[in-house]
């Protein structure tokens, strides 16, 4: 089986990529399975800067080909926080719970109409030997009062789904990776993806 790493440390990311990628044949390892990977400081001011970053860094580090996600909640009321922000919006303790509750308190009062949201995916595909590839992804829902819901992980409670009637958190896995950031970059990445590997292999 065809194998890519992703180079993230988070849980639910870690998930995502597993379902969508075996559906395209290839297993996925992740930094939980890197005992001695290093923090990548997200410094960048855009998704795709931080992408970048870890991508980059972790690609040198492992002297492999690696995908990097930088991801976050754009809240157009809030003049596009928590942003790059998104991880360690409540502080570096990085709790969905306090982020989520963050969002909630700043928003309080703040009409149905007036609470449209995107989640925003940069993937960023780093290698030792190829010039980095980027490619994005978003997907548009609404702030809810209250969150609802416990699948997904980050903010999917209080991401309000109109198409679906649901929050991110109320889908199954299944239904979030048809219609997610996360599935839309990736897809952007698809036919990149296969060039990108054909050129590793000929190295
Ligand atoms: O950097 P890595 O190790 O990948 O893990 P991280 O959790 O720090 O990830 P980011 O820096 O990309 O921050 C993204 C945050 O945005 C939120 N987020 C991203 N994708 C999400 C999704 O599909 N559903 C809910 N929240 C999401 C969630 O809170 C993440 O912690
Ligand atoms: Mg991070």
């Amino acid at each position: 089986m065809k194998t890519v790493i992703i180079a993230t440390k988070n849980k639910g990311k870690a998930k995502e990529f597993e379902s969508l990628f075996s559906a395209k044949g290839y297993e996925v390892k992740t930094l939980l399975d890197v005992p001695d990977a290093p923090d990548v400081e997200e410094t960048g001011t855009t998704f795709e800067e931080n992408a970048i970053l870890k991508a980059e860094a972790i690609a040198h580090q492992l002297g492999h080909f690696v995908i990097a996600d930088d991801s976050g909640l754009i809240v157009d009321a809030l003049e596009g926080r928590p942003g790059v922000y998104s991880a360690r919006y409540a502080g570096e303790a990085k709790s969905d719970e306090a982020n989520t509750e963050k969002v909630l308190r700043e928003l309080e009062g703040v009409p149905k109409e007036a609470r449209t949201a995107r989640f925003y995916c940069a993937l960023a595909l780093a290698s030792p030997n190829q010039e980095t590839i980027t490619v994005s992804g978003t997907m548009e829902g609404l702030i809810t009062e209250q969150p609802s819901g416990t699948n997904g992980f980050g903010y999917d409670p209080i991401f309000f789904v109109e198409e679906q009637g649901k929050t991110n958190a109320e889908l199954t896995k299944e239904e979030k990776n048809q219609i997610s950031h996360r599935a839309n970059a990736l897809r952007a990445l698809d036919e990149k993806l296969d060039l990108f590997l054909k050129r590793e292999e000929g190295m």
